[in-house]
């Protein structure tokens, strides 16, 4: 289970730097506007402290922790919906990931181009909005003419739901509104999900500020957070240069007294890690061997056999049961034999609902 979150912005406002401050890979990062023209594809580890607190008990012979990958997209601009820019490669690149992070600039320097000239984050999240509204509309007007035909004709109820859908995809879009915002039943909500439209995917707002404003935030900052406060969505601030410089230091002491210098306990992109975890609805839960201590993500509310199917489809298939120690106890009891023996170690069968941070171990035949 791959997980993708692609960065998107306008040109020049840091999606190369952020997108190398969360990878090791470097990317080509400069100051003109459409530096990146393929997109940068790093893998990165979602952190853990749990992961350490395991391995401090179980001493495996290696740690393995869970990953997402994050796709460093080029710049939209206006037009890009009709091709303008490098425009629609772009936005099939946006296709494929799972969640959006909205990279937008809150930082001034006269050195580093605006391709619109100053700094307005409002502005220019709206101009990505509408180019991928834009870009849904024409898929969803696509689509209609030929499931409306369906749906009268054969009176096929499932065509009748995705009509529904498109109709009221339509409206909001014709509106200026984003797909995410139609609120649709968990029914509506599955046919929904095979248009695989750009704005019903998850979005987080990054804000790359200045390293002066990256504790107290800025105007730009501000005035975003008002402009998205109905949106339900996460705005996070970064100083993404600065994070890029931290990313280059080899220790993790360095770094860590770094970051500290600039009042930060944790990194920006700790946090944004964290954060496009709770975006896409996921959760681990860790198996915990000699020879390994491993995270695993799954979809949160998964039942057991469904999360055993991470590990492998077989896992899934022949399910038999599932032996389950809650964190807390392993910690309090310190290993898998401890909590036995205190009766913290619970059989749960097919119907169980996975828990975060649970310690499965997965009984099964093939
Ligand atoms: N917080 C910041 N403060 C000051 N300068 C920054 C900050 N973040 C990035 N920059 C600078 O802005 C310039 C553009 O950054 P970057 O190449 O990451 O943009 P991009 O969004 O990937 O652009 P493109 O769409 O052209 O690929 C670089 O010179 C970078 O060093
Ligand atoms: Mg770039």
């Amino acid at each position: 289970m791959a997980l993708k979150c692609g960065i998107v912005g306008l040109p020049n406002v840091g999606k190369s730097t952020l997108f190398n401050c969360l990878s090791n890979a470097k990317a080509q990062s400069a100051n003109f506007p459409f530096c990146t023209i393929e997109p940068n594809i790093g893998v990165i580890t979602v952190p853990d402290d749990r992961l350490t607190e395991l391995e401090r008990l179980v001493k495996p012979q290696r740690v393995v922790p869970t990953t997402v990958e994050i796709v460093d997209i080029a710049g939209l601009v206006k037009g890009a919906s009709k091709g303008e820019g490098l425009g629609n490669k772009f936005l099939a690149n946006i296709r494929e990931t799972d969640a959006i992070i909205h990279v937008l600039r809150c930082f001034e320097d006269d050195n580093i181009t605006h391709v619109d000239g100053s700094v307005d984050p409002v502005r220019d999240k709206e101009v990505i909005d509408i180019e991928l509204q834009l870009k849904d509309l024409e898929t969803v007007e696509a689509r209609l003419p030929k499931v409306e035909k369906t749906a009268v004709a054969s009176k096929d109820p499932d065509s009748k739901k995705l009509y529904e859908v498109l109709l009221k995809f339509k409206e909001a879009l014709l509106a200026g509104k984003s797909a995410r915002t139609v609120e649709l039943t968990d029914a509506e909500e599955k046919v929904a999900r095979g248009l695989f439209l750009l704005t019903s995917k998850p979005v987080m707002y990054v804000c790359n500020v200045d390293e002066a404003s990256i504790l107290t935030g800025n105007k730009h900052v501000e005035a975003l957070r008002k402009a998205v406060a109905d949106e339900n969505a996460e705005v996070l601030m970064i100083a993404a240069r600065t994070e890029a410089e931290i990313a280059e230091l080899e220790s993790y002491e360095e770094r860590q007294m770094f970051l500290e210098d600039l009042g930060l306990k944790e990194s920006g992109v700790a946090k944004l890690i964290k954060s496009a975890y709770r975006l896409l609805d996921l959760q681990t839960y860790f198996t915990a061997g000699e020879k390994e201590v491993r995270a695993w993500t799954f979809p949160k509310g998964a039942l057991a056999p469904q999360a055993a199917g991470v590990i492998h489809t077989d896992f899934e298939k022949g399910f038999i049961r599932a032996e389950v120690i809650k964190y807390d106890d392993f910690l309090k009891y310190g290993s898998e034999q401890a909590c036995k023996e205190a009766g913290k170690m619970s059989v749960e069968g097919k119907e169980y609902v996975v828990c975060d941070g649970d310690i499965m171990h997965f009984r099964f035949n093939v």
